[in-house]
């Protein structure tokens, strides 16, 4: 590892990796009760909380002074006293673990020894940063896709680093993604990791001395070869507006279906020819969270692609935990992305939702 932000690389990786270590056990024995519903009607596990507080934990000894933007916080682990020990118990297996050969200055992280129950919620409350415009944060969604995770589906731990409210390194672990796209029924596992001006690269997901990372170069497709990648939930995704996009443009191709940023990953590594990441405003108020897009972007920025909102104007991840008023995210290559976006805004017109895409 070398170049700018190579300490902050190979601790975010080193946390990412530990923290997919510990969902994919928590997915081969989770039991009832583990999992609560928030305010908003989405699930959390212990293993969104207890993936929060190791990485947090790891980011708060490697670099003190940063802050977090974090999605999850600890009240519903303060109330619930078997919850709680769960996540303690589940983070303390993973923060205890020999350290491996990809850790350098293990004490300094806070790897190698036992926590406590407080110290760990103070680890996960870590995350409550406010964000803004200014200074280093990093952008922590230990969980992305807890549906997609519950489902034995696609998800993927999330983490970024913001410097000045642009995204400067992502990395995200996807633990059910196959290796390599041609070979979807083969080994699961994937890491990828973007730096800006750096490229992005796919390495292996397991916590160990890695084979040569994999550049990714997103290739570029014509209209009539895109497929549009778009989220599983219908509460996500304006499906109808999607359609009238597709037709609109000449994407005769269904379209592929994932949950959580993995989809930013497989638009990156083109898999299955997926050319085209939609997630237009569902019209029901809600603000994309910044955690749920700050590494995904900077990975298919850094593939040769764009990434924009439905106006062609770049997100802008200084106005504090969410992006603001939700104009949705589009990210493509750059042959066709200004085609999506004149394509999105006449349908728009002729849907009548002038102002809102
Ligand atoms: N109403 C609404 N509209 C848009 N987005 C929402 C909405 N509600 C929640 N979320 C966020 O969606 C995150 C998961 O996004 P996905 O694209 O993976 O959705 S899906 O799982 O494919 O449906 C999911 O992330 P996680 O909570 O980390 O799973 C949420 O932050
Ligand atoms: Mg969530
Ligand atoms: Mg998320
Ligand atoms: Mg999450």
């Amino acid at each position: 590892m070398s170049g700018t932000l190579a300490a902050e690389q190979q601790v975010a990786i080193a946390a990412v990796r530990r923290a997919c270590q510990l969902t994919t056990a928590v997915f081969n024995n989770l039991v009832k009760g583990e999992t609560l519903v928030k305010g908003d009607k989405s699930p959390v596990t212990v293993a969104d909380f207890s993936a929060q507080a190791v990485i947090n934990t790891i980011l708060t000894h490697a670099f003190p002074e940063d802050p977090i933007i974090g999605e999850e916080d600890a009240a519903d682990l303060r109330s619930n006293t078997s919850l709680r020990d769960r996540v303690v118990q589940l983070a303390n297996e993973v923060l205890e673990a020999e350290p491996q050969a990809d850790v350098g200055e293990q004490a300094a992280w806070g790897l190698g020894r036992t926590w406590s129950a407080d110290e760990l919620l103070a680890a996960i409350d870590k995350g409550n940063y406010e964000g803004g415009r200014s200074g280093r944060m990093w952008a922590l969604d230990p969980i992305d896709g807890t549906k997609g995770f519950l489902r034995g589906g696609q998800y993927a731990v999330c983490l970024a680093l913001l410097v000045n409210a642009r995204v400067e390194l992502g990395v995200i672990g996807c633990p059910n993604l196959p290796i390599d796209p041609a070979s979807p029924d083969g080994a699961r596992g994937a890491l990828f990791v973007a730096v800006r001006g750096q490229g992005t690269h796919q390495l292996p997901l397991p916590p160990a001395p890695s084979p040569a990372p994999v550049r990714l170069q997103m290739r570029e497709l014509r209209i009539a070869q895109l497929r549009f990648l778009e989220s599983v939930e219908k509460a996500h995704a304006a499906l109808d507006t999607n359609t009238r996009i597709a037709q609109t443009l000449g994407v005769g191709r269904y379209p592929m279906r994932m949950d959580s940023q993995a989809k930013y990953a497989a638009l990156a590594r083109g898999d299955g020819d997926g050319g085209v990441y939609l997630r237009l405003p569902t019209g029901v108020g809600y603000r994309e969270k910044i955690w749920d897009h700050a590494p995904g972007s900077l990975l298919v920025e850094e593939a040769g692609g764009l990434v924009t909102d439905s106006r062609g104007q770049p997100l802008d991840f200084g106005l504090g935990r969410t992006l603001g008023e939700n104009y949705g995210v589009i990210a493509a290559g750059k042959g066709v992305h200004r085609k999506v976006i004149e394509a999105i805004q006449q349908v728009g017109r002729s849907m009548g939702m002038t102002g809102r895409l």
